[in-house]
């Protein structure tokens, strides 16, 4: 469970903020979906959840050990420094420390891309490396897995691929997600619940009161005409 008590937090450590007052439970087993306007603050609570920046006031209990991780869409396409996915999941599998090799290979099964072991990540698709990030970040057992916009940049069909591998990981593996969505319709589809984030403060739903309160408004043209 990761538990967020009254957070406030400014890059500045000083007014204005950017998070003010956010309190979340999110319970073991949930698929969580962060949505909300551009600059609301989804990344920079994924930073907090993961540590890597502290609250400016507040409270986050994550007893999470094993976290993974899949960060904005990198671009592998630096024909200077070619690695092939082998090479990628292996390096981090020994920073992981893991002994057994299969763990590569696994991994790679389980986001149907045991193909391209020794593609070189430069030539893949988005929706390809998308899916190897999401392999190197399963590689440690995650108890806990947080991504940052995992379909942006992402073809159609691999959106629905790697949705299903992450709703795969939710309900067969018992991991817990965190995912900041832009994709409105994924976050509805797939989460548990969805928190929206607007003006520093947060809001916990359900999918469909989220449909229902935000989507439906978004698709009502100027007059209120369903569009
Ligand atoms: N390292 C940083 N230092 C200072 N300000 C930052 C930093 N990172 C983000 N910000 C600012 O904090 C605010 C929230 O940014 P954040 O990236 O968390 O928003 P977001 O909701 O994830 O946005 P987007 O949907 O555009 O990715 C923005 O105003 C942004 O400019």
């Amino acid at each position: 469970m990761i538990e967020i008590e009254n957070l406030f937090f400014s890059y500045t450590g000083s007014p204005p903020y950017i998070l003010e007052g956010i309190d979340l439970e999110i319970r073991d087993g949930e698929y969580v979906s962060v949505v909300g306007e551009n600059g609301s603050g989804k990344s920079t609570l994924l930073r907090l959840i993961l540590k890597f920046i502290k609250p400016t006031s507040g409270k986050i209990i994550s007893p999470s050990k094993r976290i993974g991780y899949v960060p904005q869409k990198k671009d592998f396409s630096n024909s200077d420094f070619p690695i092939t996915v082998y090479e990628a999941l292996n390096s981090y599998r020994r920073l992981l420390k893991i002994k057994n090799k299969d763990v590569i290979m696994e991994n790679l099964e389980q986001v149907g891309m045991s193909n391209f072991m020794n593609a070189l990540m430069g030539t893949l698709s988005g929706g390809q490396s998308q899916k190897i990030l999401i392999a190197r970040a399963l590689m440690g057992s995650p108890d806990l897995l947080i991504l940052d916009e995992p379909s942006t940049g992402v073809d159609i069909t691999s959106q629905k691929e790697i949705y299903g591998i992450l709703k795969k990981t939710n309900q067969e593996n018992g991991i817990t997600i965190v995912s900041v969505e832009h994709n409105l319709d994924a976050a509805v589809s797939n989460s548990t619940s969805i928190y929206h984030l607007l003006g520093g403060q947060g809001h916990l739903c359900t999918p469909q009161q989220y449909a229902d309160e935000f989507l439906k408004n978004k698709r009502k043209d100027d007059n209120g005409v369903e569009l």
